[in-house]
């Protein structure tokens, strides 16, 4: 793999958090310049001044070949974009950038409130004409960061030609994309995982033990195949990297921050209430906290089972306790395990 032969950054990363910072650190490992938008303009200052983010991404020195701009502007022009502003304010930061003519790489995970639009939706919108991609899969931030190895699924909108121009801008040695063409699904798992990060928290937050985080991480799995092939995602992008793999990664450690949360909320036993608390003392993202009502709704709309998600979702608006939403789940009647197309009526 050889860099492209270009002159100035060729890679803009849209969004300055613990993931964009990991995303332009791990891209700038061989020299090759980034530039990268963050909203914070004493993130823009440390990061030129001092190479680090102590806000979002402590502990790390950047490389000198990132560089940081409070100006959105400054990236339009750039070949590839990669987007990592949390879900919520893709739409708006996109429509602001106006990119123009790039490839456009979707990082975030989420499902839009108010729209239920997935991420890959949401730009098509703010960015009639652009060539979308998602960037999808288990990464926690720092590890990426450290240069650790890991493994993506990036699904392209434009098919091979489209991965053919993406996969040497964004490989590296300890960073490794799969090919998909699976747009819908690789946005689908990585928003549904942190809904159910946020279950598999709870169940460590009160203690109950290996046996029952790993039965949420199964019937979890199986609420976002039910959702993923109603929403039209194949089965095996969802059984891979943007899946099943960051389910599991993210419902293994408390280096999440969804998992945190639930471990937070669950320490609640049998009060309810108390989310709006804890999300409030939050610096950090804990997107599944915002996609959980949007699931909820989607499940209720379109008539598929996903008890987890919905349970997740009353949890967080105060109407069940952490103790009530586990017995909720265990009083379910008792079902077959599989047959997807039964599953999905409930
Ligand atoms: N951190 C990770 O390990 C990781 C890994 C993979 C994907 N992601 C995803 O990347 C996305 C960004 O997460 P993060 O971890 O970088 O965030 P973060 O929690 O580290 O930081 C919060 C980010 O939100 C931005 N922000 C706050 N208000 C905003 C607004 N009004 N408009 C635009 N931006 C605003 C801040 O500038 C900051 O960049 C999320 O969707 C997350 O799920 C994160
Ligand atoms: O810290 P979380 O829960 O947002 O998870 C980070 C990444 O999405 C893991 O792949």
């Amino acid at each position: 793999m050889s860099a492209p032969l270009a002159f100035g950054p060729q890679v803009g990363v849209v969004g300055g958090g613990a993931w964009g910072t990991a995303l332009a650190q791990m891209l700038a490992s061989d020299g090759r310049e980034v530039l990268l938008w963050a909203r914070e303009a004493d993130v823009v200052a440390a990061i030129n001044r001092e190479h680090r983010n102590p806000q979002f991404l402590p502990g790390t020195s950047l490389h000198p070949s990132i560089r940081a701009t409070e100006s959105l502007a400054d990236l339009a022009a750039l070949p590839v974009l990669l987007m990592v502003t949390p879900a919520q304010h893709l739409g708006s930061v996109l429509g602001a950038l106006a990119p123009q003519g790039s490839d456009i790489v979707l990082c975030a995970k989420g499902i839009e409130q108010g729209t239920g639009r997935l991420m890959s939706e949401v730009a098509a919108a703010a960015a009639p004409g652009a060539a979308l991609a998602v960037l999808s899969g288990p990464t926690f931030a720092h590890e990426v960061a450290d240069g650790l190895p890991t493994a993506v699924t990036l699904a392209c909108a434009g098919g091979a030609a489209q991965w053919a121009r993406l996969a040497p801008v964004i490989a590296r040695p300890a960073f490794r994309p799969y090919y998909s063409a699976d747009v819908i699904g690789a946005s689908i798992g990585g928003a549904v995982k942190n809904v159910l990060a946020i279950a598999c928290g709870v169940v460590e937050g009160l203690a109950l033990g290996a046996n029952a985080r790993a039965a949420l991480i199964s019937r979890g799995f199986a609420e976002m195949q039910r959702l993923g092939l109603v929403m039209g995602a194949e089965a095996e992008t969802l059984a891979g990297l943007s899946g099943l793999g960051d389910l599991v990664l993210t419902c293994s450690s408390p280096d999440s921050r969804n998992f945190a949360l639930g471990m937070a909320l669950g320490a609640n036993g049998d009060h309810t209430g108390g989310a709006a608390a804890l999300l409030a003392e939050r610096s950090t993202v804990a997107e599944g906290a915002f996609t959980a009502p949007v699931l909820a709704s989607l499940a209720t709309q379109r008539g598929i089972a996903m008890p987890i998600a919905q349970g997740v979702a009353a949890l967080l608006d105060g109407t069940l306790s952490p103790r009530a939403l586990v017995a909720q789940l265990l009083a379910r009647p008792l079902r077959p395990e599989a047959a997807l197309p039964e599953a999905m009526l409930g």
